[in-house]
């Protein structure tokens, strides 16, 4: 089975956690977007969605899915039932690695937003410790040397994303080689440094579900 197939597996299964009547969070990626095709099939029983991204929003709309502001959305409801989204990676206690989109900033908020945060991934994205991936920070652009003085600081080779502008107009920087073992106590402290916007680590914000696609099925973690 291809990497592709088991995204699709991965993405109809999340359908299973999407309840009528509700507002649906939804993510960023190749895995949301198939997730999206799939949602499309019960836009009639959902009252709408929150996008975590322009580019999820459009392909939203395209399959005349309603999209909310979360501010909109939340002015209706307590809370958005479910958040669906991917992952670059995920350990046993269901922290992530987000942001390979750069669409982190808004993928924590909406996740934050959710009552039960569905993680969507193949097995491939399956790690003993994060950090093999790279970081990714959302940076505000006059922070962006202070920031990577701080990373090489604690250990990381900081990368600019070139030429990438977020859709808050910050810049993402990306840190290499990390072995991440305290992902909460790493998380706080990045956020800590001023001019971060935010990091990839999702350890406060992490997966309530994780499931995994593999050539056998999809595994719930
Ligand atoms: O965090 C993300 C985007 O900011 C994605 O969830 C992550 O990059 C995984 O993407 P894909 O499903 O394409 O492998």
């Amino acid at each position: 089975m291809t990497q592709d197939e088991m995204k699709q597996k991965v993405a109809e299964a999340a359908l299973e956690y999407v309840r009528a009547g509700t507002i649906v969070g939804v993510g960023t990626g190749s895995t949301a977007n198939m997730f999206i095709d799939a949602l499309a099939g019960m836009k009639d029983e959902i009252l709408g969605t929150v996008a975590s991204s322009e580019a999820t929003a459009t392909r939203l709309a395209g399959h005349g899915i309603p999209v909310l502001g979360l501010n909109e959305a939340l002015q209706q409801v307590d809370s958005l039932s479910v958040y669906v989204d991917g992952a670059d990676e995920f350990d046993a206690e269901r922290n992530l690695t987000k942001g390979g989109g750069g669409a982190l900033t808004r993928e924590k908020i909406v996740a934050a937003a959710a009552v039960q945060f569905v993680c969507i991934v193949d097995q491939t994205k399956q790690v003993e410790y994060l950090g093999d991936f790279p970081l990714p920070i959302e940076v505000i652009p006059m922070a962006r040397e202070l920031i990577m003085a701080e990373v090489v600081k604690l250990g990381g080779r900081p990368v600019l994303r070139d030429g990438f502008i977020t859709d808050n107009g910050n810049i993402i920087v990306d840190v290499h080689g990390m072995k991440i073992k305290d992902p909460l106590g790493l998380e706080d402290h990045l956020n800590s440094i001023p001019g971060v916007v935010t990091n990839g680590i999702f350890s406060h914000q992490g997966a309530d579900i994780v499931l995994m696609a593999t050539p056998d099925g999809v595994e719930k973690i």
